[in-house]
């Protein structure tokens, strides 16, 4: 992305994501209002910005899980707008989810089933498609086991995913995710949580989908992990895009500086402080 300017909403020389005009509101809150976003493709880009800025409602949005008010949005050229998390995930755009409580009650192994593409159940297929979703099982399974030997989870395969460390989830969040082979994948703070011991493992992990031609797009709050391996870095404030570049050139940021700043001071004054006479000039 050599030359690419940094500056809100620039245009990217081949972005595999591109949404306009995206707002969301809940009652009288502002949450997400994105004039123009590009995501370049076969990057790692990084979705930052104080606590409340809007970052996991846009993940929301863009993956199919929220409704937006207004806006429009392609990923590889194709409009995705309107369709649920299920198309999106079939369209290519992963996104990862926290295990939640129903998903830790499963085997490491019944996760990934779940994950699968075409989860029909046999239940409902006639009789004479049975062996046709068997054989698609065998498949699933195959791949699951590949994931899982991947990510160092293979022989934890039939323990309950409850049972895994805080790390380890987070792989398996993102072994999940990549089911269904998707060409971008979206982690919501893939670093939380996670035994200093593991973030290495996984900053691996994501630079080693990055380096076989995946787009990955996180949303994270550790500056270190934040700075060591994104390619470009999108910050958001009230729902706005208030900066965007290569890491150099957000560290050097003013307006940046200053929303973290707000974000830092009190809770109770933080609405009043972040970003909120900084964010406009650039749209
Ligand atoms: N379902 C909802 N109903 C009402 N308000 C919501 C809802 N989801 C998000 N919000 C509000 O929208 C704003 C943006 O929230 P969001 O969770 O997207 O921020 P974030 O940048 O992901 O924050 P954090 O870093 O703390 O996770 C916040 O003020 C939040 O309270």
């Amino acid at each position: 992305m050599a030359g690419v300017e940094p500056v809100p909403g620039v245009a990217k020389p081949d972005p595999i994501l591109v949404a306009t005009g995206v707002r969301r509101s809940f009652g009288g809150l502002t949450a997400v209002d994105v004039a123009h976003l590009e995501v370049q493709r076969g990057t790692i880009t990084a979705l930052i910005g104080p606590n409340g800025a809007g970052k996991s409602t846009l993940f929301n949005l863009l993956t199919g899980f929220d409704r937006v008010d207004a806006g429009r949005w392609t990923f590889e050229g194709r409009k995705l707008n309107g369709l649920g998390g299920h198309r999106v995930a079939r369209n290519g755009m992963v996104r990862t989810f926290q295990l939640t409580k129903a998903l830790t009650r499963l085997t490491v192994m019944e996760n990934m089933l779940l994950a699968a593409p075409g989860q029909t159940g046999e239940r409902i297929l006639g009789a004479f498609l049975r062996p046709v979703w068997r054989g698609q099982e065998e498949a699933n399974r195959e791949r699951a086991e590949q994931l899982l030997e991947r990510f160092k989870l293979l022989a934890k395969k039939d323990e309950m995913a409850g049972s895994l460390s805080g790390g380890q989830r987070k792989l398996l969040e993102m072994a999940r995710a990549l089911m269904v082979d998707p060409s971008m994948i979206m982690l919501d703070e893939p670093m939380a949580g996670v035994n200093p011991a593991l973030v290495q493992s996984l900053l691996g992990h994501i630079t080693a989908l990055r380096d076989e031609g995946k787009t990955v797009l996180f949303v994270e709050h550790d500056m270190d992990v934040i700075m060591g391996i994104s390619d470009w870095i999108v910050v958001l404030a009230e729902g706005k895009v208030i900066a965007e570049g290569r890491p150099s050139d957000i560290r050097a940021n003013q307006q940046v500086i200053d929303a973290y700043l707000g974000a830092g001071h009190d809770e109770s004054d933080q609405e009043s402080q972040a970003g909120t006479d900084s964010g406009e000039s650039h749209e």
